[in-house]
């Protein structure tokens, strides 16, 4: 595994990857008032850890997601990556992480190697022309480099936001339904691609599924919250012992049914 200390962010050398603190957020809805979507969430990831997020629909993943980014401001508590405060710091920890959401659209009229061609200089990246190629060839986009992103399919679309994702060979990542839209063989080639990548790269990923399978492959440790909140952690063998389950499918079941 490749020493990266003297990448991280040089205040917080010892600090988790990822950390919740109380972090809660309230919206405020014109139809509905206030909305709690996070409520008092703390948890905190080592790095080198491969975690999964789950929750059922609304439970409030991808509110968690944004405020560990720092796209969205905590109602209160506290969201860090490699011990910086998101809400006050987040340009100091954003070379060190990156995302990819299918709710993020490329802009459609660009072909994908100017896509990821302005991303490499947003993120500074010192070679961006190699940085592209290795991504491309990662991700088996070559063929694609040409075409304007908004003819790609949904699957050919993730594929591009993943590359995308891992332009600055990030520490930090964090990935919202990395394989939602792809068939059975691609998203098994992406779970693939992404174990090689981290695997090299020792970084650290927070993944938000609802693919248990894919969790249960990928991940070391489990986050599951339901309406709201952190109600259940550890790993998938700890969890599938805990409720006496062979599948952590099931696990999810049992909690989502409250049983
Ligand atoms: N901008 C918003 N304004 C008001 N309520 C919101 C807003 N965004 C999300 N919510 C609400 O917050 C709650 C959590 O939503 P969130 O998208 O974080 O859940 P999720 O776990 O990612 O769900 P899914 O698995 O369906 O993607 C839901 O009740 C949702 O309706």
């Amino acid at each position: 595994m490749p020493c990266r200390s003297l990448e991280t962010p040089m205040s917080h050398p010892d600090s988790p990857a990822l950390e919740a603190r109380a972090l809660t957020k309230v919206y405020q809805d014109r139809r509905k008032g206030s909305v709690t979507a996070v409520d008092a969430l703390t948890f905190t990831i080592a790095r080198d850890r491969v975690v999964g997020l789950l929750g059922g629909n609304g439970a409030g993943k991808t509110t968690t997601l944004s405020m560990l980014l720092g796209l969205l401001l905590p109602s209160s508590g506290e969201a860090r990556v490699l011990g910086i405060d998101m809400a006050r710091d987040r340009h100091r920890a954003l070379p060190f992480m990156n995302f990819s959401s299918p709710y993020v659209d490329l802009p459609h009229r660009l072909t994908v190697r100017e896509n990821l061609t302005v991303y490499a200089h947003l993120y500074g990246l010192r070679h961006p022309a190699a940085a592209l190629k290795a991504r491309a060839r990662d991700l088996d986009l070559e063929d694609l480099l040409d075409r304007p992103a908004g003819e790609l399919s949904a699957g050919q679309k993730t594929r591009v936001a993943l590359a995308k994702a891992l332009l600055n060979d990030p520490q930090v990542l964090l990935l919202d339904e990395p394989t939602a839209s792809l068939d059975p063989d691609t998203g098994d080639w992406v779970r693939t691609t992404l174990e090689t990548w981290r695997r090299r790269t020792g970084a650290t990923v927070l993944l938000a599924s609802h693919n248990m399978e894919e969790v249960e492959r990928l991940c070391d440790d489990v986050l599951i919250m339901k309406d709201s909140r952190l109600v259940e952690q550890g790993s998938p063998a700890e969890l599938r012992e805990r409720y006496g389950r062979d599948r952590l499918e099931q696990v999810f079941l049992d909690i989502a049914r409250g049983r």
